[in-house]
């Protein structure tokens, strides 16, 4: 069954739409938005050459050509072999990468892009007819408050189960404009397909069967949401989305064209900026990828930060197990010298309890930890 909480006893205060903060009142940043001094995000500019701290970094996120994996599919293949030990090494190191020549129409990703900031420009009545209830995750709004002292994200998003199809919420889906959800719907069916291809080549590289995830993670239930960061005018004051590591298998998200570069992910202790591809995808190891490889392959801590000039959008597809299986770490993956760091557990339970707590890091995965004096994460 679906996890649908609904935390009748939430009380969340007045929460502002940062799009209509915005547009009416576009150099004011209320007091909710405005993060303690340990939490300010460093922001990076192309004057402010000094807070670039991809230069700690000798090279950026690894690129993943797709085709050379699904165009070459005979494991005996140079080409093949190469890529895919590329794309280990990507999910060993880093935990994110991002994807070229993925086979997603680049019309239909044009084309959600403009649906989707069509629907963030509509009037805010229009809109909140799909509200996103505190203790909810579906709708438009803010996810994840669960109190009036808890600092907001600068961002609006929409939220929407896709698979399995009784977790959707048909009144939550936007009528206007009007191709958006039939869009919401293709694109959602291609980056199904981009999931369930790429966790057969993790499995591959893995040195597991290329069916191994598919069996493990059974009717696989799917999520989108669309990101909306609009400018302003003190982005070194505010967090566009909290530091999080995502509680799926794994995560496709599509930085929208135009848009400025936003996202960052936390490597080796330090937030390093993730540069925007033309009509590539990004891709994350999600927390059960975390635990059914033991930690080998670690989902990695991630935020948003806002940009002083620029509004951005992006598109965020997660894609993890079906709610019903047990999982844990697979034998394989341990030893004598890789103990088992995680216990079993049911993925409802792990998205109920991902979903009913704020955005944390890595918090969420404690659900899951073992705790041994010994055991380093
Ligand atoms: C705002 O929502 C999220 O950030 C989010 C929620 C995803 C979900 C829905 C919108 C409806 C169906 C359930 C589900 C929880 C997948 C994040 O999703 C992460 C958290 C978990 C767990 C996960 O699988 O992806
Ligand atoms: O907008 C981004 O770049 C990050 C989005 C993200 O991490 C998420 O939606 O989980
Ligand atoms: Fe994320």
């Amino acid at each position: 069954m679906a996890p649908v909480p609904i935390i009748s006893s939430l009380k969340v205060g007045h929460i502002d739409d940062v799009i209509e903060l915005r547009k009416t009142k576009p150099g004011t940043i209320p007091q909710r938005f405005v993060r303690d001094i340990t939490e300010r995000p460093t922001i990076t500019t192309p004057n402010n050459k000094s807070l670039i701290i991809t230069n700690h970094h000798h090279h950026h996120m690894p690129i993943i050509d797709f085709s050379k994996l699904s165009k070459h599919n005979t494991h005996d293949d140079e080409i093949f072999l190469h890529e895919l030990l590329n794309l280990a090494t990507a999910c060993e190191n880093w935990g994110f990468f991002q994807v070229v020549n993925h086979d997603i129409d680049l019309n239909l990703m044009e084309r959600i892009e403009k649906m989707s900031n069509e629907f963030f420009m509509l009037p805010l009545e229009e809109k909140q007819k799909y509200p996103m209830l505190p203790g909810t995750v579906q709708g438009y709004g803010q996810a994840f408050v669960f109190s009036e002292e808890q600092k907001l994200d600068w961002c609006n998003m929409l939220a929407l189960a896709i698979q399995p199809q009784h977790a959707r919420n048909p009144n939550l889906w936007p009528k206007k404009p009007e191709k958006l959800s039939e869009t919401l719907e293709e694109y959602s069916r291609e980056v199904r397909k981009l999931c369930e291809n790429l966790l057969k080549y993790i499995g591959l590289g893995l040195g597991l069967k290329e069916d191994e995830f598919k069996k493990m993670f059974g009717e696989a239930v799917q999520a989108i949401r669309v990101n909306y960061y609009p400018a302003c005018s003190r982005p070194d004051l505010v967090m566009g989305l909290s530091p999080h590591s995502d509680g799926s298998a794994l995560t496709v998200l599509q930085q929208a064209k135009g848009s400025p570069v936003g996202l960052q992910i936390l490597k080796d202790g330090l937030w390093m900026p993730v540069h925007t591809l033309p009509n590539a995808l990004v891709i994350n190891i999600g927390d059960t990828i975390e635990v059914v490889t033991n930690g080998k392959y670690k989902s990695a801590e991630h935020r948003a930060v806002a940009n002083e000039n620029k509004d951005r959008l992006s598109i965020v597809t997660f894609y993890a197990p079906s709610y019903e299986v047990e999982l844990g770490p697979m034998p394989e993956f341990i030893d004598e010298n890789h103990p088992c760091k995680f216990r079993r557990y049911n993925h409802g339970d792990y998205s109920k309890h991902y979903i009913t707590n704020r955005l944390q890091g890595k918090k969420a995965l404690e659900f899951a930890k073992i705790q041994t004096k010994n055991a380093s994460f």
